[in-house]
């Protein structure tokens, strides 16, 4: 494989939990956007949305990924609104596949309701947040060169090694090697 795999989609769809099984059984460097922002930052994403607001942290997502891409390949997981901007977009189309996990409200909301770590939805109706922001993001992230289903009855490994399937029809050089 000689480009990144790069995980897109909302908040909760499992880009960082599929992303790290998909590295772990292709071998491949795993990096996730977030968790490189926050070690830089040594703050919580929160955090940083709290202290310096959400302009700055797209700020330090786009450098983050623009600096990820430049490496080795590997599988990168992104923050759900990384894909929202088009220059995100042009930067993850030069050096990888882009894979959208798309998933329905209800799983997400059913994961992402367990945990307060995500800014965008500590809003007085944060089910109903979610819904708009897959109503208006859901489009956008049509436009990844793959779409996977992520099914709210697969475990993460039956869920990676799904995926590996598509993307061996995709990526023929792709091997499984667990
Ligand atoms: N089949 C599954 N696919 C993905 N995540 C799952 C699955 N089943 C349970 N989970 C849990 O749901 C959460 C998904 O969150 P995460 O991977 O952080 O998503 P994202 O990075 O897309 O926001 C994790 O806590 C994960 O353990
Ligand atoms: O959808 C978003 O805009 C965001 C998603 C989060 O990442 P996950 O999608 O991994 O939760 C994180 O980057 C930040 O809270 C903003
Ligand atoms: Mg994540």
């Amino acid at each position: 494989m000689n480009r990144h795999i790069v995980m897109v989609g909302m908040m909760g769809a499992g880009k960082t939990a599929i992303g790290s099984e998909l590295a772990r059984r292709l071998h491949m460097p795993f990096t996730d956007s977030d968790a490189e922002i926050e070690a830089a930052a040594a703050m919580s994403i929160s955090e940083i949305f709290a202290r310096d607001g959400e302009a700055f942290f797209r700020d330090r997502e786009t450098q983050v990924l623009s600096r990820i891409l430049d490496g080795p390949p590997g599988v990168i997981s992104t923050g759900g609104g990384a894909w929202m901007q088009a220059g995100n977009r042009e930067l993850i189309r030069a050096h990888g596949l882009s894979v959208w996990l798309n998933c329905d409200l209800e799983t997400l909301w059913h994961r992402v309701s367990q945990r307060s770590t995500r800014p965008l939805l500590k809003t007085a109706d944060p089910k109903g947040t979610l819904a708009r922001l897959i109503r208006q993001r859901y489009p956008v992230y049509a436009l990844a060169d793959v779409t996977f289903d992520a099914r709210a009855d697969d475990s993460i490994q039956v869920a990676a090694a799904r995926l590996i399937k598509l993307l061996r029809r995709v990526v023929p050089e792709l091997q499984e090697t667990k």
